[in-house]
């Protein structure tokens, strides 16, 4: 095969600090994405191979980096849903495996944690930067191919994913017996299409169940359940940092959204309020979501894993800073700054 992937050598990827040096790598204030882009795919590797994937699955190195490239490469320049924020979400998944104990402890198995560590890398492979409604509205390929069973984005990224394993000299799955190779892709699907908001918004008050009456090994619902919870606290794993980061992101997301808004006003369309630029109060937006989403999902994290408390009260720091800088917010909006150039 050849050796180059997109910019990077399969070779070049060996070159990197160990991050374990670094003893705040393993925390969840670590921020991952103010490693260089250029390393990431070294860090990856070697996450795996701390979380003994290698060993445990007979997995070839040079297969691994090769398909950690094509992933890579899979992903857009896109303000938010880019290269960056697939390994932030994969990041968060490890500090999970190692923090929780999820294998040790018996929460996952080895070949759940290692289909939850790499569903994390994929979960948006070839994001378009737009919404599942608007590839509705916009009648667009993926709406076509996958709108009748929903999840059109997730599933499109889901599609991405299996093609790379398809592709001659990725497949680093390839040394799994039968059975665990379809248990694997099971395992990747389920838990990349539980990264559609709308999926979360269905299973979301069965998941407090399960927290409440106690997590049961024995159960598939349970282990189907933690799967999803733990795959859209990953996602969100952004607004548990410091302020600053959570300021930021939400700069990106924002500046997505706006695009599409901008794209829906082409298209003669009214877009949602917060995908408008000269209607959003961002602020607003993140009191919402963060209350009304990402609160409720950690804290059935928190009901599960006791130390998951520090990421409650990380999300409830960032609301009080939203609320608070809505005054400001306003103040700058009156003399006619946009949205985001507040945000900076
Ligand atoms: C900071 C932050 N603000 C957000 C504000 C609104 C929305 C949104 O989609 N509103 C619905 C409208 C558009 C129809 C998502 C936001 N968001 C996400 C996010 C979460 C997702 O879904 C899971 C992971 C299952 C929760 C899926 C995709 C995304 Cl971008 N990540 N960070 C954020
Ligand atoms: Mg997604
Ligand atoms: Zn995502």
């Amino acid at each position: 095969y050849h050796m180059k992937v997109g910019n990077q050598d399969v070779v070049d990827v060996i070159m990197c600090p160990n991050p374990h040096d670094e003893p705040c790598f393993e925390k969840f204030t670590f921020t991952p994405r103010k490693i260089l882009p250029k390393e990431t795919p070294c860090y990856v590797l070697q996450m795996m191979h701390h979380l003994n994937f290698l060993e445990d699955f007979r997995i070839k190195q040079e297969t691994l980096i090769r398909f950690i490239l094509y992933v890579k490469k899979g992903y857009r320049e896109l303000p938010y849903h880019n290269w960056l924020h697939a390994f932030s979400v994969a990041h968060f998944a490890y500090l999970c495996l190692r923090n929780f104990q999820l294998i040790e402890r018996g929460y996952l198995t080895k070949l759940e944690a290692l289909a939850y560590f790499v569903s994390c890398l994929c979960h948006d492979i070839d994001h378009r930067g737009t919404t599942n409604s608007f590839q509705q509205q916009s009648n667009s390929v993926l709406a076509s191919l996958y709108s009748s069973e929903g999840s059109v984005m997730e599933r499109h990224h889901l599609s991405q994913t299996l093609c790379i394993l398809n592709t001659e000299g990725c497949n680093f799955l390839e040394s799994l017996n039968r059975e665990d190779y379809r248990r694997c892709l099971d395992l990747i699907k389920d838990m990349i299409l539980a990264t559609d908001l709308a999926t979360h918004y269905k299973i979301h008050s069965r998941q407090l169940t399960m927290a409440e009456e106690g997590y049961d090994r024995t159960s598939s619902e349970h282990r189907y359940y933690l799967c999803g919870l733990l795959m859209t606290c990953a996602d969100l794993s952004d607004q548990t940092k410091d302020w600053t980061e959570t300021k930021r992101v939400a700069q990106l997301i924002y500046s997505e959204f706006f695009n599409q808004g901008d794209l829906e006003k082409q298209m003669g369309k009214e877009p949602a309020n917060m995908m408008d630029r000269e209607k959003a109060s961002i602020p607003d937006h993140q009191v919402e979501f963060l209350t009304e989403c990402c609160l409720c999902i950690f804290r059935i994290l928190a009901v599960i894993f006791p130390s998951a408390k520090i990421l409650v009260g990380a999300i409830k720091r960032n609301i009080i800073c939203w609320k608070s800088s809505k005054d400001t917010f306003n103040k700058l909006c009156l003399e006619g700054k946009t949205s985001y150039e507040v945000l900076i």
